[in-house]
């Protein structure tokens, strides 16, 4: 469904990712693992359309992408939830879940059924009750969390980017998420999942690519592998240190 083949991001020396290729799998919640500075954000960034690649490819159901800005990722069925909440502050709940749908959806809600839409959209990850009228800046931290995230499902994407998105929820809400992102995949999406904590990691993805210096170490199957084994992919020198010390 998501092939990047030979993907490279330089900063001026600084190769932030160098010569990247995975191929990701419709269904399928696929994570992305690796130590900080490893270039998880920036293979993110790229394929949201917020930096354009050095060299390499990004192709979407076996056809190349020819223009890499967020409107053409968009086009492409690609939404991302990033890791640092971005909202309209003063605008309420459902203008900031229903920003940013494409003029097209936009102009098929009629006015009455704006709040509906954002409310089915919010009820699909979270129990918690949510004013829709509040102005979505005065909201903790976990809730524009959320909203954030209905915003990214009410495009209705085929393929969901979610970079560390868990660390502000509660267990009840991370619960939903973690429900919503399987019913995702099972009706026939990709969630490509960027997670510092090994147990969401072992417990939702199917397949784990792990990036060590903005290089591709593996890409392997939840099943053909272990905490203990990745780590020691993600950092063999940490790893090892720590078997020492145990
Ligand atoms: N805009 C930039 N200008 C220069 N260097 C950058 C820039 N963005 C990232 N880098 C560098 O590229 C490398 C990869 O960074 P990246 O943010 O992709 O890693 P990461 O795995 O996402 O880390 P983190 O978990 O801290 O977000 C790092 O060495 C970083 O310093």
């Amino acid at each position: 469904m998501l092939d990047v083949q030979d993907l490279s991001k330089n900063y001026g020396e600084t190769r932030a990712l160098e010569g990247v290729s995975i191929g990701f799998e419709k269904g399928t919640i696929h994570a992305v693992l690796g130590e900080n500075g490893s270039g998880k954000s920036t293979l993110v960034k790229l394929l949201s359309g917020i930096v354009m690649p050095s060299r390499g490819r990004i192709l979407v159901e076996g056809r190349p992408l020819t223009a890499f800005t967020p409107a053409a990722m968009q086009a492409a069925g690609l939404a991302t939830v990033f890791q640092e909440v971005l909202l309209a502050p003063d605008r309420t709940v459902t203008d900031n879940i229903l920003l940013g749908c494409d003029g097209l959806l936009k102009r098929n809600i009629p006015r009455g059924r704006r709040r509906d839409v954002a409310a089915e959209a919010l009820s699909r990850i979270t129990a918690t009750p949510i004013d829709l009228d509040a102005a979505a800046g005065d909201l903790p931290l976990a809730i524009r969390q959320l909203i954030v995230l209905a915003r990214a499902l009410a495009r209705r994407p085929r393929l969901l980017i979610l970079d560390e998105i868990t660390a502000a929820l509660d267990f009840g809400d991370r619960e939903a998420v973690f429900r919503t992102m399987e019913k995702f995949a099972a009706d026939g999406g990709l969630i490509l999942f960027i997670s510092h904590r090994m147990d969401e990691v072992m417990r939702l993805a199917a397949r784990i690519s792990v990036l060590r210096n903005g290089r591709l170490v593996e890409t392997l199957a939840r099943r053909d592998t272990s905490p203990d084994a990745l780590l020691r992919l993600m950092a063999p020198a940490a790893a090892k240190e720590l078997a020492h010390a145990g």
